[in-house]
């Protein structure tokens, strides 16, 4: 809802601007001066405050810069009469949105306040579309059927608005899933924020989630909205929530349960309507039982458990996965970046104990070292080709010289991006000469 604050000493005034503004169901808290102002101002937030210039003890100018001191995102309209316009300047110059010249027809009033809330609703969207094009660039690749599995629970729980706990191993995708279920909920044009509970400091944690009021500690020199007030209407990530410190599951617990809060240092309650979803690579259940973590905070969590599988379960994707990955380097060849089948079978008979994120890892190292645009076994670290992809072929000089040389060619080739007529030149031999080479060893 439309939240006003109405500041002006003469009552005929306030009482008609008032009443007008309240036709529009906006709920509008009315003061005589600026004084009273900041304390509206101390206990609520607004989305426009409405000011006449000259009051007794504190003008519009002084309540305009207190404003600004606590929320930069409310609109300001002065209200002046024809001699004081001069001032009136001052104020848009101070931060004001806008000023009407007093006597106004109240029409007027009202498409000034119509077109800053407009403004402030368009800024808003635009926040939340710019966060939702971040989420469509990044989906969840891979059609093993372990992640067919996760695809259909996405599907059917992403429209309600139970809280989902996402488990899994480090770089699994946990925090691409969950941004996968926002975009297909109901919630998907709303905000989409995120909260990483192990990298926050525990002193501020709270802050964080709930938001403070100002002075609630040193330091605190504005109010503040936590994630819980940035997400409303939309959804909620706990990522890492296995770090959440102990004090704060409880009151997590009663957002969860009753929707509302206070902010730190504050005694009013807010409701909040968000999604809560959250991730952690712990072992929850563990955690309850080693009493770090709350039982009770557990089972609410857990409305909908999903489990989100190691990447050795789903080698079948990591194809996929690569050149996805590889998208995302710009190749400085004539054409992009591409995955060896030598590679690939590498990859594969590797175990990947950092999942997805190692691979794409892997790949992005690779994008770096290869001398051409396809990656073969030699751009990955050798450890992991080493193991896997050396066929011992004992001291057979021929043999050595035989892959030495399909090594130096297929190098060779990646380097002119498969351009023969460079690669022959590069490698100093005739076009034919190398012609006859690749029939002979069958290189691609
Ligand atoms: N199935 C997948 N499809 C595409 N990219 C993936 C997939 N799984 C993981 N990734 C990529 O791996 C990286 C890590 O993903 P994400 O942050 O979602 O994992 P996580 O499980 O939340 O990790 P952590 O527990 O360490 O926070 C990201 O770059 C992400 O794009």
């Amino acid at each position: 809802m439309v939240r006003i604050l109405l500041a002006e000493d003469d009552e005929i005034m306030r009482i008609s601007v008032s009443d007008r503004l309240k036709q529009f169901d906006w709920q509008v808290d009315e003061v005589e001066n600026g004084l009273d102002g900041v304390k509206m101002l101390e206990k609520n937030d607004y989305h426009l405050v409405i000011s006449d210039i000259r009051m007794p003890g504190m003008d519009g100018l002084k309540l305009l810069a207190k404003i600004k001191e606590h929320s930069s995102e409310t609109a300001i309209i002065i209200m002046t009469a024809y001699g004081s316009v001069n001032d009136a300047l001052d104020c848009l110059r101070k931060g004001a949105s806008d000023y009407i010249l007093k006597p106004f027809d109240m029409d007027d009033l009202i498409i000034r306040c119509n077109r800053l809330l407009d403004f402030q609703r368009v800024k808003d969207q635009v926040a939340i579309l710019k966060e939702n094009c971040r989420i469509g660039e990044r989906t969840l690749i891979g059609n093993a059927p372990v992640m067919q599995q996760i695809y259909s629970i996405i599907d059917q729980a992403a429209p309600t608005n139970a809280t989902i706990l996402i488990t899994g191993e480090s770089g699994t995708g946990k925090e691409l899933a969950a941004r996968a279920i926002h975009k297909a909920s109901l919630r998907s044009d709303k905000a989409f924020i995120s909260i990483n509970c192990a990298a926050i400091p525990d002193g501020l944690m709270e802050s964080e989630l709930f938001g403070h009021e100002r002075g609630a500690f040193t330091g605190a020199d504005k109010r503040r909205k936590g994630k819980f007030e940035l997400a409303d209407n939309g959804t909620l990530l706990l990522d890492e929530l296995g770090d959440l410190p102990g004090p704060l599951q409880a009151k997590l617990l009663r957002v969860l349960q009753e929707g509302e809060f206070t902010r730190v240092g504050g005694s009013k309650t807010i409701r909040v309507d968000v999604r809560v979803l959250a991730c952690t690579a712990k072992d929850l259940q563990k955690e309850v039982d080693e009493g770090r973590f709350r039982q009770d905070l557990l089972f609410r969590l857990k409305v909908i458990p999903i489990t989100m599988p190691p990447l050795r379960d789903h080698k079948e994707d990591i194809n996929d996965l690569c050149a996805h990955f590889l998208k995302e380097f710009r190749s400085p060849y004539d054409t992009p970046f591409s995955l060896s089948k030598e590679a690939l079978t590498c990859l594969s008979s590797y175990s990947f104990p950092g999942n997805a994120r190692e691979l794409h890892n892997l790949m992005e190292r690779a994008s770096v070292l290869s001398s051409g645009p396809v990656i073969y076994p030699e751009d990955l670290p050798t450890e992991l080709c080493a193991l896997n992809c050396t066929a011992d072929i004992g001291f057979n000089l021929a043999e050595n010289m035989a892959v030495a040389e399909i090594a130096c060619l297929k190098k060779a080739l990646n380097y002119c991006s498969g351009n023969k007529t460079k690669t022959a030149d590069l490698l100093g031999i005739s076009r034919k000469n190398l012609w006859e080479k690749l029939k002979n060893y069958t290189v691609e």
